[in-house]
């Protein structure tokens, strides 16, 4: 397809070639920072969730370059990380060491031709405040999805999506640790598979996986597998009710063990066939942030899936910062979501 059936054809054709460039930038940063990391590029925020100096490096990075790339467009964004606890006294050393490894990341790079001073990290992270909601577009950033599995050196995910008028249009997710097929052996790589790689969809577009470092696109679908006693199941490594998703499991007649991850990995996964279902049931009065699914949802939904709330709901990312539930998550087929739909129902009822 030439660059302008392209642009015809997807509306959003700039944008995304804007967030994929933005994405993989930082998915370089991470690696980068990921193969050597020491315990004092890890702090503790307020919630005490830990934050690295990638966390930052990478949504510094990836407010530049969608600022640079998009210049006519106003600029939104909902992000994870703000400047507050970098502009703490004791917290310069840690700045420092941010503001070089987003210059030596920008200068490793031929795109772009600046330095940025610690003034601009910290303005740069400030651009991630915005509140969303239902009008106008709001890009929507996790800089590391899975920030403990990303100092554990396993899986993590740089998770960008757009949102336009509520709805999310556009998702990109940078998977540095994840193979392309077969992830669905255990928490990592499998032998033969391009590791590290960039999915993205636009609405009505379709999903497709690329190698971060760049290659052709291919088209991903979801499995197609009908009956759950075929299925596997991902749910998260960290922040998972196990007793309820192994309920859950049971009623299904799924037979294989769950494949635990960490990150919207999980989606990426799901959405390329690795795996039939992915659940995510946190502690009571968790409140899902919206970073946490708008590109891996919209990935799973292009790549011919469904991802609904425990109610059957779709996901409403248009209520700011938040999503609206706080009962779980399912992403599944569409053969297979009205049989993971009723089991869970029953699953929570028996809970209580
Ligand atoms: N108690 C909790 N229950 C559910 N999710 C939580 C949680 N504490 C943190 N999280 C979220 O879970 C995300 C990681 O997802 P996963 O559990 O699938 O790896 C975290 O993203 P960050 O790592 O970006 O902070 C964080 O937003
Ligand atoms: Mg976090
Ligand atoms: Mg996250
Ligand atoms: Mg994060």
């Amino acid at each position: 397809m030439s660059q302008l059936t392209e642009i015809a054809a997807n509306p959003y054709a700039d944008e995304l070639a804007a967030a994929k460039k933005a994405v993989s930038l930082a998915a370089r940063l991470c690696q980068r920072v990921q193969q050597g990391i020491l315990q004092s590029d890890i702090q503790s925020k307020a919630d005490r969730t830990p934050v690295t100096v990638a966390d930052y490096g990478s949504q510094v990075l990836i407010s530049l370059v969608l600022k640079k790339e998009l210049l006519s467009h106003s600029f939104s964004m909902v992000a994870e990380e703000d400047s507050e606890d970098l502009r703490k006294d004791d917290a310069q050393q840690i700045l420092e060491h941010i503001t070089s490894l987003v210059n030596e990341t920008i200068a490793n790079d031929d795109s772009y031709n600046m330095s940025l001073s610690k003034e601009d990290v910290l303005a740069a992270l400030d651009g991630g405040k915005s509140e969303g909601g239902p009008s106008g577009r709001h890009w929507i950033l996790d800089p590391i999805d899975g920030t403990k599995g990303f100092i554990r050196g396993d899986q993590y995910a740089v998770a960008l999506g757009l949102l336009d008028e509520g709805k999310v249009v556009l998702g990109v997710l940078g998977c540095p640790n994840l193979p392309s097929k077969s992830t669905n052996k255990h928490n990592g790589s499998s032998s033969g598979d391009q590791v590290g790689s960039l999915y993205f969809a636009t609405i009505g577009c379709g999903a497709k996986v690329q190698a971060l470092e760049g290659s052709e696109p291919q088209k991903i679908t979801i499995c197609s597998v009908n009956n759950p006693v075929d299925a596997s199941f991902f749910e998260s490594l960290e922040h998972s009710k196990r007793d309820l998703t192994s309920s859950i499991a049971e009623k299904l007649g799924v037979q294989a063990p769950p494949v635990r991850m960490d990150s919207q990995a999980k989606y990426a996964a799901l959405a390329q066939g690795d795996g039939a279902i992915y659940l995510r049931f946190s502690g009571k009065g968790y409140k899902e942030r919206v970073w946490d699914h708008a590109a891996g949802s919209i990935i799973v939904t292009e790549a011919g899936g469904m991802v609904k709330d425990a109610s059957g709901n779709d996901l409403d990312f248009s209520k700011g910062r938040y999503l609206d539930r706080d009962r779980g998550i399912i992403a599944t087929n569409r053969y297979l979501m009205p049989m993971v739909l009723k089991a869970v129902q029953e699953a929570i009822d028996e809970e209580q």
